[in-house]
């Protein structure tokens, strides 16, 4: 229970209908959970105007309702207040709501396209590992100490955000990390949180059915480190064309980090195995389990960040070599026939391009390198020529499959990804919808040392065609028919 008007405390109001002294229960921007006493707020979204669903959030006995757009029909009893931008107050009266759960502890967002989850999970881990108790808001899972949660979204809304945050106050949380989608901060799912520190990790192609213009996508990041405050950090990678941009106007102390130009932070690969990386980071050796170039970017990010946050120099370097890949990023097993088969989560043209680049540049000429990989349904259908010529360009043979073909055609999806295949690259590939026979058709093809990629779902442990959800795990499916095949 709280006071209406100590919720709306530093929203900007451009109107109040009724009074702003009563006492509520709960915040919620879904008319249908909406109950007894609850603040209903209205927001415009992409598929429908929570403004029409006022009137029955208000019979299901909302007290007050937060509006961009007086309702014609103002029933007594019940509080309206006006306000420029629905969503911005929503986050405000979130972490209103909640206590300002940000304020007390020291939360680190990381934005970018590719590498999110991995350097904010990685830096989960670093931080559990120096002693401390941490908390963690990303694709895979949430974390709150040792206690997991689903994720609905990369980058959750508001509420639930704060709702977290507080949790992890109460659990006596002293960092998180947390991803930052460029949803998140187009839709203010991130503003009024306190930050800590931004890391910027790289800008390629992905989400132009949303953004529209990669100019466009390129500022909301860039948004992300406009709001940082002075006391924060702002960690980019100046590898990055587009990282400076991130500095542009920020407030925040700028730091950078970069394994080609000079930086704050600069990493050298001196290695780069199966087995690990080898890299030189600002004069010191360090291994790490993980494999790939891109990989050695999320390594310094990390680096950088835990120095930045005040974990001692020997203390950083030798926790980054206990740790392990995150899970669906390049996750690997290696069949008794000498098969490997890697589950990667790369579901953007850049992502793809890294993941067969880093195999070709560790496996032999005479080892075939089999893909297997889609794109979603729903989502932005100009990645989808660029990823099918990649995968067809980089790999001895590509089997083209579902990904998560949602309220799409899969056929129609699988049209356009090969649609972008180079004519002199085609009888490379071949098509086969079904995903759990792609897999299988894959281990079928594949002979002893060669390597299978299976992109684009990771993690995820379903297939979403037309709204439901269906078990599919890429990892334990190709495991199965390894083993299988090889019996
Ligand atoms: C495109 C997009 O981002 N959509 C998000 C958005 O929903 P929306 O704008 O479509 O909402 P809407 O359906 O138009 O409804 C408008 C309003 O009316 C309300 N409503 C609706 C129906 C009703 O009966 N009553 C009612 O009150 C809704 O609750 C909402 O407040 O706001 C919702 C609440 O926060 C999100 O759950 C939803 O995420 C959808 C499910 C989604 O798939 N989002 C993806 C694209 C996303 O956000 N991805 C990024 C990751 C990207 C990356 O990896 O880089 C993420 O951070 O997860
Ligand atoms: N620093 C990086 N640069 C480029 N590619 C990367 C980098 N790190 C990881 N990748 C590739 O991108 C894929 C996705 O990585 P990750 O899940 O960490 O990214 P993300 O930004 O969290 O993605 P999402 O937008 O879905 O949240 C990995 O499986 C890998 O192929
Ligand atoms: N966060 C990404 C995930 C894509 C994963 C891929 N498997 C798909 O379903 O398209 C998105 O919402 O675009
Ligand atoms: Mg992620």
């Amino acid at each position: 229970m709280k006071i209406l008007k100590d919720i709306l405390y530093k929203v900007p109001m451009e109107a109040v209908i009724g009074n702003t002294g009563l006492t509520v229960s709960s915040i919620h921007f879904d008319s249908r959970k909406v109950e007894f006493n609850d603040v209903f707020v209205a927001v415009k979204g992409t598929v429908s105007d929570g403004h029409q669903f006022i009137t029955t959030a208000v019979n299901q006995g909302a007290l007050a309702v937060i509006c961009q757009e007086m309702p014609k029909q103002i029933v007594n009893g019940v509080t309206y207040v006006q306000v420029a931008n629905s969503q911005r107050a929503l986050a405000i009266m979130a972490a209103n709501y909640y206590d300002s759960p940000s304020e007390n502890l020291k939360l680190v967002g990381v934005t970018g396209t590719n590498g999110k989850t991995t350097v904010a999970t990685l830096l989960y881990h670093l931080f559990s590992k120096a002693g401390f108790k941490v908390g963690l808001l990303s694709t895979v899972n949430i974390m709150v100490g040792e206690k997991t949660y689903a994720a609905s979204h990369t980058t959750p809304d508001s509420l639930t955000i704060n709702s977290y945050l507080k949790l992890m106050n109460d659990e006596g949380v002293e960092y998180c990390f947390m991803e930052v989608s460029s949803h998140g901060i187009a839709q203010d799912r991130t503003t009024g949180l306190k930050f800590a520190g931004g890391i910027f990790t790289n800008l390629s192609h992905d989400h132009l059915d949303y953004h529209k213009t990669f100019a466009e996508y390129r500022d909301v990041k860039k948004l992300f480190f406009d709001q940082l405050p002075a006391s924060a950090f702002a960690l980019i990678n100046a590898d990055d064309k587009n990282g400076a941009v991130m500095l542009q106007n920020t407030k925040a102390e700028k730091q950078t980090y970069a394994l080609k130009t000079y930086a704050d932070f600069n990493a050298k690969i001196l290695e780069n195995q199966f087995s690990g990386l080898l890299l030189k980071i600002n004069g010191d050796e360090v291994w790490s389990k993980l494999i790939g170039n891109f990989n050695a970017y999320n390594i310094l990010a990390i680096y950088a960040a835990g120095s930045l946050l005040g974990l001692e120099k020997l203390e950083n370097l030798r926790l980054i070599s206990e740790l392990n890949s995150v899970s669906g990023r390049f996750q690997y097993v290696v069949s008794d026939k000498k098969i490997t088969a890697i589950v990667d989560y790369a579901h953007t043209p850049d992502a793809l391009k890294n993941v067969l680049e880093t195999i070709n540049a560790i496996r032999t000429k005479n080892e075939e390198l089999i893909t297997v990989v889609g794109c979603g349904g729903d989502r932005d259908k100009t990645k989808r020529p660029k990823m099918g010529n990649i995968a067809a360009a980089l790999s001895s043979k590509v089997i083209f499959t579902s990904d998560n073909p949602r309220t799409e055609d899969p056929e129609e999806i699988l049209k356009d990804v090969e649609a972008g295949v180079d004519a002199l690259d085609f009888k490379k590939t071949m098509t086969v919808v079904n995903r759990n026979q792609a897999i299988k058709t894959a281990c079928q093809l594949a002979n002893p040392n060669d390597i299978i990629l299976i992109a684009g779902k990771g993690h995820e442990t379903y297939q979403e065609v037309n709204g439901v959800r269906s078990d599919f795990d890429d990892y334990k499916i190709v495991n199965e028919y390894l083993s299988q095949l090889e019996k």
